[in-house]
């Protein structure tokens, strides 16, 4: 099959079915407004006027033959490492998820939609299966799922789905949660939780009508090269008369509406050419910039009704199909990757040479005031990659130290001898079954928790029953138990702690993330211009299901704090003292905590885990106890500890004692390089510790005493 790389924009319409009129059960007996004719099979005739696109199709096409003419092209550019988006437009109750294949309802193999078929093609082209070892694999395969519903976005796989990504005050949008794709069972077992989450409500024109647009996303990633097939199921296009719609329903019809004028204004722009392409005009808009620009291969299918009724829709749909056709898009693989592969050929022609070809390359990316000076191995660690530093001159100006990090971070994911590889070591890939358990234990937790407020809340009651610590066992101590079993057991063997087990795709380079930051660098809105700091990526992928640990053990700190120490007034740590005045533990997502004078400090979940982690420390510490519970404690306190070392942010490895900015900077990068930090003989022989650094940062949070 031939495919034209540098084919643009691919429009199709597709007829939907007659659908029942509702009255009286009868089947629609309207005239067709649409003709379709063999002698122009590109054409659709709407009410006599005829009008061309690159596919027309009547209702009589199938699932499959769809998929082959229309998206498979888009596959195969996809795996050629260019990002294309397939989106379908159209009125309300026209096929549209139909023909995207956004359900996880068992259907017959002619039924199911594009989503899965292309899951399946990639599979089967990069050699993917769910065998554990998978040798003969090129790459890997990740989908996320987010809607978009009343402009806010959601990630329909985070562990609190309620918790939107971005909203109209905090546009910031970072990618959501990332699956790995091994099976198409892997694929219904997202879709099947993505549509539970979605919003559908029943209307006067479809009994299912989406209530929201949503996106799925597959991140192909082959070695170096990662690209993305966006596959878009936006919401119908309706009008308040004809559906009838009241109340709530109503206000989505108006946010449904918005969002898709946002997208005309979008094409309207980029057909004009210009350079100003209003984004942000819209949620759906942001969230669809790296869908929806000048590099990313378009193919939209719009679906229109025969029904003459619906004449004015459908001619609506007939013009946003127009337009989009004039969209000026010329299809680029990224600069990202193009940047790579150029390194990687000149590693690969001169070896012996290739470090200082890395450094020329990226010196071209640097102003000419930022150095770049290559380090020696990390001794410590054999295994470890040569690290490189880029040194920003005090002075320089903004702009280039923004090009400096960006430099910095290509030069860490090429100093990485992993990324001619399948994966980035360091990052384990957990399978859907895995995460779906970690999302119950949570579930659980929460509920645990709920249970134990209630309970606390009505201290009369509570005086009856015995006391709860030793009487009831509740659902999130069980849980918490089971995981510090786990951390045990693994302290035990040497303090190794397994790496954050999900991986995130992000828009911008974010130190906490750049394990490879070249790959992510490319995915989210790769080129969104409101890149988000580190600190602001690591909020918004705040559902991410990796540092659902570090969640786990303050929630415990917490059930364990109040249970056992109710209102005890002990002195604490500085890192404790923190954690106190924040107002203690973390709180649920949709529960806010309330803000008091004292808890201003507190700027996030993220630093408050951090911080009743250290509360935690404390509080172990001072207690009483024999030397052999003293001895499991420290191992455990070691590990969960180290654990925070390999999750926390910048921010708040600044919570820990002894660490300032430099140093936690410094830890980070590290991580980077690394992957993660597997035990603490590791990180004492990193090279940021200066002097007796090392030994009273670990007397301060109490991991070099031996028991
Ligand atoms: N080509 C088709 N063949 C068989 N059934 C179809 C076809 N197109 C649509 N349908 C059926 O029509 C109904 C409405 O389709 P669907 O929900 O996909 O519409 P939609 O355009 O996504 O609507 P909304 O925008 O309101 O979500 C569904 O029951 C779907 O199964």
């Amino acid at each position: 099959m031939n495919i034209n790389m540098k084919e643009s924009v691919v429009v199709a319409v597709r007829e939907a079915p007659y659908r029942n009129t509702g009255m009286q059960g009868i089947n629609d007996i309207e005239r067709s407004v649409l003709e379709f004719s063999r002698e122009c099979p590109k054409a659709v005739i709407v009410d006599g006027t005829v009008y061309s696109f690159d596919h027309s199709f009547d209702s009589k096409v199938s699932q499959e033959q769809l998929y082959r003419t229309l998206i498979h092209p888009l596959v195969l550019k996809a795996l050629a490492g260019y990002d294309c988006t397939a989106m379908a437009y159209g009125q309300t109750g026209t096929g549209k998820s139909y023909s995207m294949g956004m359900s996880a309802e068992r259907m017959s193999e002619e039924h199911v939609g594009i989503v899965p078929r292309c899951l399946k093609d990639i599979l089967k082209y990069m050699n993917i299966n769910d065998q554990k070892e998978n040798h003969a694999a090129m790459g890997e395969v990740f989908a996320s799922f987010i809607e978009v519903y009343n402009e806010k976005a959601y990630d329909l796989l985070a562990v609190d789905v309620n918790e939107p990504l971005t909203s109209r005050t905090h546009p910031r949008f970072t990618g959501g949660t990332c699956m790995p794709m091994k099976s198409q069972k892997d694929l219904l077992q997202i879709l099947m939780l993505g549509t539970k989450n979605r919003h559908v409500r029943a209307t006067n024109m479809n009994n299912n009508s989406s209530r929201s647009h949503a996106i799925v996303t597959i991140h192909i990633q082959q070695g170096f090269q990662h690209s993305r097939l966006n596959i878009i199921d936006l919401a119908g296009s309706e009008s308040v008369r004809r559906t009838g719609n009241e109340g709530v329903a109503r206000a989505e019809g108006v946010f449904i509406n918005m969002g898709l004028m946002g997208i005309n204004k979008v094409m309207a722009s980029l057909s004009a050419g210009r350079s100003l392409i209003p984004y942000r005009e819209s949620i759906l808009t942001t969230v669809l910039q790296a869908s929806l620009n000048s590099q990313c291969s378009l193919t939209l299918l719009v679906c229109i009704s025969p029904h003459a009724s619906d004449l004015n829709e459908t001619l609506s749909t007939i013009r946003f199909a127009k337009n989009a056709k004039q969209m000026k898009i010329t299809p680029q693989l990224s600069q990202q990757i193009q940047q790579m592969q150029e390194m990687h050929q000149n590693r690969s022609s001169a070896q012996t040479t290739s470090n200082q070809s890395i450094t020329q390359n990226l010196g071209r990316l640097l102003p000419n005031s930022v150095n770049i000076r290559r380090r020696p191995p990390l001794s410590s660690n054999p295994g470890a990659r040569n690290s490189f530093s880029i040194s920003i001159p005090p002075g320089a100006q903004p702009n280039s130290r923004k090009r400096a990090r960006r430099a910095q971070n290509a030069l860490l994911s090429s100093s990485d001898e992993s990324d001619t590889g399948v994966a980035p070591t360091g990052v384990i890939s957990p399978t859907v079954a895995e995460f779906l358990k970690l999302k119950k234990e949570y579930a659980e937790l929460q509920r645990g928790l709920r249970e134990l407020r209630e309970q606390r809340a009505q201290p009369e009651v509570q005086a009856e029953e015995p006391p709860l610590a030793a009487e009831r066992p509740q659902p999130s101590q069980l849980t918490f138990r089971e995981f510090n079993s786990d951390l045990s057991s693994i302290a035990e063997e040497g303090d190794a702690i397994p790496p954050p087990p999900f991986r995130i795709f992000t828009s911008s380079p974010t130190i906490y993330n750049n394990q490879n930051a070249g790959l992510l660098r490319m995915s989210g809105v790769s080129s969104a211009p409101t890149a988000s700091s580190s600190g602001a990526a690591v909020a918004a992928a705040e559902p991410m299901p990796g540092r659902l640990s570090t969640r786990l053990n303050s929630r415990q700190a917490q059930l364990i704090q109040d249970i056992t120490n109710g209102q005890d007034q002990r002195p604490l740590r500085r890192s404790s003292r923190i954690a106190s005045q924040s107002g203690g533990p973390p709180t649920e997502r949709n529960e806010p905590a309330e803000r008091t004078e004292g808890n201003e400090r507190a700027e996030g979940p993220s630093q408050l885990r951090a911080t009743s982690a250290l509360a935690a420390i404390g509080e172990r510490f001072t207690m009483d106890s024999t030397v052999g519970s003293q001895r499991a404690r420290l191992s455990k306190h070691r590990a969960e500890l180290l654990s925070l070392l390999n999750t926390a942010s910048v921010k708040d490895l600044q919570a820990l004692p002894q660490i300032g900015p430099k140093t936690a900077m410094a830890l980070i990068m590290q991580r980077s390089v690394l992957g993660h930090f597997r035990n603490w003989k590791q990180v004492e022989k990193l090279p940021i510790w200066k002097d007796i650094s090392w030994s009273r940062f670990a007397k301060a949070v109490c991991i070099e005493i031996d028991p």
